[in-house]
């Protein structure tokens, strides 16, 4: 292949660029372990990698790092949560930015999922030293960068619940407590959805950017986060017996358009309410609608197998 291909070949990536690793490490992540982290860390040195670790000391800290430092990958140990800040810094900083790899460590860690990583630290290693680079096609909702989802309704409701309790000792438990107790309470105002000019009525709205959804699970089949477009998928009725089955078809793979749910691919999207309505991104809480969504213009290195 000649040079001139290569170089033009987006996905082309030469390992040997790779000399600088610095480690983003959000200790109060779901799954944190400081061995995991020194593992990797002398594996990649074992490789001839410079490898330096950063840990973050409150929220927003990863961003600030992110924002600044110089390096060739930037390793982002944490959840979604953690990935988010740092996708966020870089999409503020000017091209080029330091090629994203994530360490899974959250509770979730659904872009783990989406991009089929390994934990082993070895393995990982592998990844960042000698992985595929891939474009990490960005959302915007109301201008915040995401990579996985943005919601509002049901699941929003529960991600706000779970982030403004007290904090709980098992996150996964603290959802489905929440989404057990709020399937019940069904209330609050419909959602208006203005889908690349279709307009839907619904009780829950996402705005897919990635596959995945939750964990394992698969969401929106058309949609992934290393690829253009964006997806909707909105549930007309959130009664619980709607929601469990949409509960059962999301755990068993099989979540697709019926007479309760809507699945369109769109451009841009724009969710209103009579009465603001809670909203997420990426599994974290954000204000709440109205809710604007595009896909960015600009995209992020990240690594892949
Ligand atoms: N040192 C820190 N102390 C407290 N919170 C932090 C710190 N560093 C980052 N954070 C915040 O922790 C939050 C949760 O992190 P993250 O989402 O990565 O983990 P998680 O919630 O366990 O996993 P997941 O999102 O995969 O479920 C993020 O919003 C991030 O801003």
């Amino acid at each position: 292949m000649s040079l001139a291909l290569r170089m033009s070949d987006e996905n082309a990536f030469d390992p040997s660029t790779v000399r600088s690793v610095t480690l983003l490490v959000n200790p109060a992540a779901g799954g944190f372990r400081m061995k995991t982290i020194q593992a990797l860390a002398e594996a990649l040195r074992g490789r001839g990698l410079s490898v330096e670790i950063r840990m973050s000391t409150a929220p927003g800290h990863l961003a600030e790092l992110a924002a600044t430092v110089e390096t060739d990958v930037i390793a982002v140990a944490g959840g979604d949560g953690s990935v988010n800040e740092v996708v966020g810094a870089l999409m503020a900083r000017p091209a080029p930015v330091p090629t994203l790899a994530v360490v899974p460590q959250g509770t979730a860690n659904v872009l783990a999922h989406e991009i089929a990583l390994p934990s082993d630290p070895q393995r990982l290693a592998a990844v960042i030293a000698t992985g595929r680079r891939r474009d990490l096609h960005i959302g915007l909702a109301n201008g915040r960068p995401f990579f996985l989802m943005a919601s509002a309704g049901f699941d929003a409701e529960i991600v706000h619940a779970v982030e403004t309790g007290p904090r709980p000792r098992f996150k996964k438990l603290a959802f489905v407590h929440n989404a057990l107790t709020r399937a019940l309470g069904h209330g609050g105002p419909d959602l208006t959805i203005e889908a690349d000019g279709r307009r839907h009525t619904a009780r829950i709205a996402v705005v897919a950017k990635a596959k995945h959804y939750g964990g394992p699970f698969v969401l929106a089949r058309e949609a992934s986060a290393v690829a253009p477009g964006l997806v909707l998928v909105a549930l007309k009725s959130d009664r619980p017996w709607a929601l469990m089955r949409a509960a059962a078809a999301l755990a068993t793979g099989r979540l697709g358009p019926s007479a309760n749910v809507i699945v369109e691919p769109v451009r841009r999207v724009r969710i209103t309410s009579e009465t603001p309505v809670a909203t997420q991104i990426d599994g974290e809480a954000m204000a709440t609608t109205p809710l604007d969504v595009v896909a960015a213009e600009r995209t992020l290195p990240v690594l892949v197998p």
